[in-house]
């Protein structure tokens, strides 16, 4: 039973153990959906009209590439400095320079069906085609039985109408089941002898087949005995045998897939996921595992990421901006001397558009964008991740003007010689990253490289890496604010079929957009492009014909707290014991200053072993006073409180509150200054399961104890205290939770009043108190 609070800064985090649970699971979850415009090469793209297919003839790399002509012009027009006069003669120019180039790369472009058929590249690979076509008739044709061709007798007919008229000169005996017999020429055959047979073009043939060699040679000596014929005029039998190709090729089968197999795994491995690797041969460098594994995304096709996709986080796009200006006109600073920077780290928990501000900035310099991950570097062979970073920034040389950049880099980005007595695997780190620094060094002025790397762990990382003429810039992309999640919302929901209520004009937009932002505080732009899939999910899952307000307030509830869970089903105990601890949560928090503002009570279990949760609309806030610590302290003893006095046992319901109470004592005392007997001291212990040696004595370790002990006691004393004079209240809502298993804010303000305070979330006033909304009565979510 949690409160599920969505702030996720480092203080207000110890009240979201669920939500940062949870978090961490779609997080991954997000990962694995396609993101919108990363395209890999022969994935089409279906809304586009006009076809380019563009063959390679090396069959290697042949991808269809479906791309319209009105989303070229806008680049082009961009690029074009006289747009005015002959613009659209350049822009053909440019085409053909384009074609040119891929022309070159033995890739060629066909504007229509009609002139790839036409076209040589058409008529190789028919060629190609027929040819195969033909061989492997030629080499299955000879696996038939030898002299099928031949209209095979029946052995009676044979005899009468050829042996016994003495017009059969020699029998061969096929692979011992077929007979062919020459007949001397004269014959007048009707019809089922043919001049030619394996014995080429000579005497007539006729064949029949036999069951076995024995009967068949029995059978020919009485006749020939019945015929009087002497040994010497009897008629010759040869044995031959006749084998297909295939056959003989048998036996080597197993070794030549074994072969083939091999040649394919070493091309998969040697190719790079993406090209970009550019394969190095079949058998290049042990397998190909030195080559860098980089994905390549190119203007032309893949990036259309641009600054405005990128809501929020201004300053960060504009540092970044220095680095764009530079690719497109390098020589402005070279004239200056200026060096140019090398790179930037772009820090920020996660989710929060690292990834995409490097892809726009690729997206607005219009340069081909290479993008790795630190742990891609590592692979079990020693050695492999220097040459890996070797050969990364040889192919950015190769593509410069480009950027790289490197996802994760604390993968081996991690400051040397720490945890060196852990294990020898981080020589092979070091060295990564020893290459990685040389390789930043080593570009000369000219080089029109730049690196951009993202990281959740800027503090863990080397300072080497840090120090200027390397990631000289460090870019801080921080969880949006309210205002900032309303421009990515508005960025998503901009995809999204919405109700046209919704959206009848920028206002209404803008307000849903509002009413979402201050509905998830905490949220990073990963979680919003993932509550807006959800809501769209959500929409198609109960056929609506487009998105309603619900499905969002559905879908948030989901991507918070997690999955309902209906089908788990409590005992009514313990239905009754959860509404009472849910209840004790709410009423705490509506009768204290300091709590945030409630959204929703429930108790439906969900997601991982919630049984009931109460939301919870923190501020945007920056700092928290000792007050409001211990209001957060007090709600969340509220639940185990109102079970303690509600019922002759209590529950290990509260273990996740006693948690997060814990933390926030501990946190109080050791590094807040916010303990008289402790004093303005920190004791921060930071990673503690790497540390041996406590930084502080026996007598400071028992006053820590007795003091978070304190604090804790307090907090409960006051629990009690606001429990007891608000019984009657609990149980007022505890019944109604039972009833309805979910109550919104509007039921609270019908059982217990309004809140004696005004809220301080200046978000939830602005965009969700029902004082403001005038349709605040049909929003509210449909699952109960
Ligand atoms: N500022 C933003 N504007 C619009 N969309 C955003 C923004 N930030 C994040 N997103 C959305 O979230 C998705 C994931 O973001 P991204 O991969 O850039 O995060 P990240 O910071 O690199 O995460 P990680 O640290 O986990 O690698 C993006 O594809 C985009 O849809
Ligand atoms: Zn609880």
């Amino acid at each position: 039973m949690s409160n599920v609070v969505g702030s996720r800064r480092p203080i207000g985090a110890m009240m979201c153990f669920t939500s940062r649970a949870v978090r961490s699971v779609f997080t991954r979850s997000y990962q694995v959906c396609p993101r919108p415009n990363v395209y890999k090469k022969g994935h089409v793209r279906e809304h586009r009209r006009l076809l380019h297919f563009s063959f390679n003839p090396n069959f290697k790399n042949t991808h269809i590439n479906l791309s319209s002509q009105d989303e070229k012009k806008p680049q082009h027009n961009k690029d074009n400095k006289s747009e005015g006069n002959g613009g659209k003669k350049e822009n053909g120019e440019e085409n053909e320079k384009n074609s040119d180039k891929k022309r070159k790369n033995g890739e060629q472009e066909f504007k229509s069906l009609s002139e790839y058929f036409r076209s040589k590249e058409f008529a190789k690979t028919m060629y190609l085609t027929v040819g195969s076509i033909v061989l492997f008739n030629l080499i299955t044709s000879s696996d038939k039985p030898a002299g099928a061709d031949l209209q095979p007798l029946t052995f009676q007919d044979f005899k009468t109408k050829y042996l016994e008229k003495g017009l059969v000169k020699r029998l061969y005996v096929v692979n011992k089941f077929l007979v062919e017999a020459e007949l001397t020429p004269q014959v007048d055959h009707d019809g089922n002898a043919r001049q030619s047979g394996f014995l080429g073009s000579g005497p007539p043939v006729v064949a029949f087949t036999i069951g076995s060699v024995d009967i068949f040679e029995e059978q020919m000596e009485d006749i020939q005995d019945k015929l009087k014929i002497t040994p010497e005029d009897r008629i010759p039998i040869t044995y031959v045998q006749r084998a297909s190709i295939f056959q003989y090729l048998f036996p080597f089968l197993p070794t030549i897939i074994l072969l083939g197999g091999l040649y394919f795994i070493t091309r998969k491995v040697g190719g790079g996921a993406n090209g970009a690797g550019g394969g190095g041969g079949p058998f290049g460098g042990m397998f190909g595992v030195n080559k860098s594994k980089a994905k390549l995304f190119n203007k032309e096709t893949d990036i259309k990421v641009s600054f405005k996709d990128v809501a929020g986080c201004n300053e960060a796009k504009q540092e970044i901006m220095e680095f764009v200006h530079f690719l497109k006109n390098p020589a402005k600073y070279t004239a200056l001397g200026a060096k140019i920077p090398r790179g930037a780290i772009l820090s920020g928990p996660p989710g929060t558009g690292k990834t995409l501000l490097a892809k726009a900035t690729a997206g607005e310099a219009g340069v081909p964008f290479l993008s790795v991950s630190g742990s891609e570097f590592v692979e079990m062979f020693v050695g492999v991740g220097a040459s890996r970073v070797r050969d990364l920034f040889e192919q950015a040389r190769k593509m410069a003007p480009s950027i790289i950049f490197v996802d994760e880099i604390d993968a081996i980005g991690k400051e040397r010689g720490k945890g060196g007595a852990m294990g020898g695997a981080n020589d092979e780190r070091e060295a990564t990253l020893n290459q990685l620094l040389v390789e930043m060094d080593g570009f000369s002025t000219s080089d029109q490289v730049v690196v951009l790397a993202g990281t959740n762990r800027p503090d863990v990382l080397d300072p080497a890496l840090m120090r200027p003429g390397r990631f000289d810039r460090h870019i801080q992309i921080d969880a949006p604010d309210v205002e900032g999640r309303k421009a990515i919302y508005l960025v998503h929901l901009r995809k999204l079929n919405l109700d046209k209520i919704l959206t009848k004009s920028d206002r209404e937009r803008e307000e849903l957009a509002g009413k979402l932002a201050a509905l998830t505080p905490g949220f990073a732009g990963a979680d919003i492009a993932n509550a807006c899939n959800e809501a769209a999910l959500i929409a198609a899952r109960n056929n609506a014909p487009c998105i309603e307000l619900y499905h969002f307030e559905q879908a948030i509830e989901r991507v918070i707290a997690g999955l309902e869970k209906k089908s788990r089903v409590l005992s009514p105990e313990e239905k009754k014991t959860v509404a009472y601890h849910e209840a004790g949560h709410a009423v705490c928090g509506w009768y204290l200053k300091y709590a945030d503002p409630l959204l929703k009570v429930s108790i439906i279990p969900r997601g991982q072993g919630a049984l009931g949760y109460a939301q919870y609309l923190p501020p945007d806030q920056y700092l928290i006073s000792e007050e409001q610590f211990q209001h957060r302290m007090i709600m969340a003893l509220g639940g185990r409180v109102s079970e303690e006095i509600h019922f002759p046992s209590v529950t290990s319901g509260a273990h996740d509150d006693f948690k997060k109470v814990t933390q926030m004592a501990s946190a109080m005392v050791c590094s807040l200054g916010m303990s008289p007997k402790i004093g303005c001291i920190s004791y921060d212990q930071g990673d503690v399961s790497f540390q041996v040696n406590k930084p502080f004595s026996e007598v400071t370790a028992n006053n820590i104890d007795s003091e978070v002990k304190r604090i804790v006691g307090d907090a409960h004393a006051k629990c009690e205290k606001l429990l007891t004079d608000n019984l009657e209240k609990v149980d007022k809502v505890a019944k109604e939770l039972l009833s309805k298993e979910a109550i919104t804010r509007e039921d609270m303000i019908r059982l217990l009043g309004p809140r004696p305070f005004p809220e301080r979330n200046e978000a939830f006033e602005k965009y969700l108190d029902p004082k403001n909304i005038n349709n605040g009565e049909n929003t509210s979510p449909a699952t109960n």
